[in-house]
Order: structure tokens, then sequence, then C-alpha cells
């Protein structure tokens, strides 16, 4: 039997499709470094997404995860029914395949929603309406082990994101520690743990429409089935083939704010997988806190960057939560009517 399990198929051919960063050069020696810098401002600035490796996560980890999510996925439907995301305002749990919307249409993927857990903090008059975002997660009965499963993956994979991001910083010759600030206290982490389960039956073959990230990077392992795609400036998609062992990059809508469009939160999707055959993934999304308002990058390009889109059907917020908010209201319009129906357009 041929199984593909997540970020390790050492027996496929690896074509990585993207510039390809080791993120262990950043112990190296300076001539080292500079060529891990060079290759990150080139990734960062011309792509938008990257293949990460030297990160130092183990195939013993990913093997954890991935069995993690794989008992998830094959409970009963109606246990992961009971863990639905229309039991939370605060858009955690598990959505059913065909429940979520991206760029106007159903995304074939069911997705179980995780972040770090705090106690609810219902917004008082006046408050942002962000913070519904905060919340407890939903954890099924019948697997107890999800949880330290995931919530240890948020903890690894957020020390690899923040070294990431201080040398992305330092690549483009900004303060590496400028946005620290931004995720201390309580960053809005989160995970999703996602499975495509083929091409739905209309044929329709959007897995996930096209989208940006909200937030500064994705760190993202995909199994060796293989449908993302990178929105090229022409028009074209860039196939993002599975590399074992290395961690999908991309940079979220904060950055492009942040640089004035200097750095790139590049749009993508995923083409589902061909009839009934069954495609995973883990996002992993660095964000900071709900209410970190993001100042401008002080880097020397500064003043001659592109500028950040301004495409009105997506407006881009430099407050965090008001960015996540957009996102989750739009891509999950049950919850939104059945909670929020007063955010329905922020
Ligand atoms: O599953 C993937 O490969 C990508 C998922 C994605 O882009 C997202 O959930 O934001
Ligand atoms: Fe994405």
């Amino acid at each position: 039997m041929v199984t593909h399990e997540l970020g390790t198929d050492p027996g496929l051919p690896v074509d990585p499709g993207l510039p390809v960063v080791d993120l262990s050069k950043a112990d190296g020696s300076e001539a080292e470094r500079a060529a891990l810098h060079e290759a990150l401002r080139t990734a960062a600035t011309e792509v938008g997404f990257f293949q990460l490796v030297g990160h130092g996560i183990t195939e013993s980890e990913t093997a954890a995860l991935n069995d993690a999510m794989r008992s998830f996925f094959a409970l009963p439907h109606a246990d992961r029914l009971a863990v639905s995301n229309l039991n939370s305002p605060h858009f955690r749990g598990y959505t059913g395949t065909g429940d979520e919307q991206t760029a106007g249409a159903r995304d074939w993927r069911d997705q179980m929603d995780i972040g770090l857990e705090l106690p609810p903090h219902v917004p008082g008059a006046g408050e942002p309406a962000y913070w519904w975002l905060q919340g407890p997660n939903q954890w099924p009965a019948r697997l107890p082990q999800l949880r330290a499963a995931t919530l240890g993956w948020i903890d690894k994979l957020s020390a690899i994101s923040r070294r990431l991001l201080h040398e992305l910083l330092a690549s483009i010759g900004a303060r590496p520690d400028f946005y620290d600030a931004a995720f201390a206290g309580h960053p809005h982490l989160r995970l999703k743990l996602v499975r495509y389960p083929g091409t739905a039956p209309d044929g329709a073959g959007q897995g996930v429409g096209m989208h940006k990230d909200y937030g500064f990077i994705t760190l993202l392992l995909q199994d060796s089935v293989g449908g993302l795609q990178v929105a090229r400036a022409d028009g074209t998609f860039l196939d993002v083939p599975p590399m074992p062992g290395a961690f999908v990059v991309n940079l979220g809508e904060l950055l492009e704010v942040a640089t004035d469009g200097y750095l790139k939160a590049t749009s993508h999707r995923v083409v589902s997988p061909p009839r009934a055959r069954e495609r995973f993934s883990v996002p992993f999304f660095f964000n900071p806190r709900l209410d970190a308002h993001i100042e401008p990058l002080e880097f020397p390009h500064a003043h001659h960057a592109p500028g950040a889109d301004d495409d009105p059907s997506n407006p881009l917020y430099a407050e965090f939560g008001r960015n996540e908010l957009k996102g989750y209201l739009r891509a999950h319009p049950e919850v939104t009517r059945k909670f929020h129906p007063d955010l329905a357009t922020v």
C-alpha cells in the first residue's frame, strides 16, 4: 500500500518548484548568513513563497502530528460534528466540506480550526468586534491526544516562525526585532488541520479558492499529493510541488501592509485532487496579538516600495484583528449568520 505521510515521502523525486531557504544557515559563517539573507530577500520580494528546510522539526515530530490529524478525520462524522464551529462564536472547531467560502465560491475541504486558548472576550460597547476571535477551542471527546499534539505543534512552529521573521527583516536591512512588541503577550496563533476529499460531485475543482493569508507568515505542511498553486503577476499559476521535510512558507497581508508592498502577500489556491483522492495539509499562521497595530517597517527601501494592493473587494487592515475578522466572517458565512449577523460587512 502506498501511503502519503505529511512531509515525509523520501522516495519521490524532488523538484522544489520554488526557491529553497535553509534556516540552519542562520547559525553558520558570515558568508552563509549573507547567502541566507540573499535567498530570503529574493524569495520574499519576487515570489512571496519558498520551501523552508533546516528548520529543526524532526520526521518523528511530523509523524506524530500526522497521526493525530488522520485520527481526527477518521472519527465518525458525528464526533466531528460535535465540535462544529457552528457551536463557537469564536470560529473554532470543525467546518464541514462545502461550508467554507473563498473568493465567493464553495471550498471542497473540511477542516479543524485551532488556536491558542484564552477565555472568551465578548466585546463590550465601544470595543472592537475582533475580540470575538478570542476564545476556547473545541476538542473531540474521543481523541484526547489531539490537544497536546496540536498545541505542541503551535509552540514549535511559533519559535521557528519568530526566527524566520527576524532573519527576513534582517535580510531587507530592517531591525530584526522591529515587530517583537506586536507578538508580546498573547499572539493570535492559529492552526488548521485540513482534508481535501477529492473533487466535488459537480466537478468544480476549488479545494480552496484564491486568497491571501491575513497575518505575517504561514508555515504549511503538505502531503505528497500536490494541488497548491501560487498566482503569478501575469495571471498564470505556479505549482508548489511537495518537498519531503520542507515547510511551504508564504507571507501574509500584514507584511505587505508593513512594507508598502515591498514584501508580497502572494495569492494562492488549492486545486482539488482528482476524483476521490484525499489530500491533507496543516497551515500554521504566525499572527500577532489581535489588537496589534502594525506600524510601517523602517528599512532602506521604504521610500521606493511599490505600494500595497488596493483591491476594493479585499481591503488590507493594519490592525491585525480587523484583518483577521474580515477573513473569518466571509469564509464562514453560517457562523457569521448565526452569531454575528450585525458584522456581515466589515
Ligand atoms: O492546503 C494548502 O495547501 C493551502 C491552504 C491555505 O492556503 C490556507 O488554508 O490558507
Ligand atoms: Fe492560504
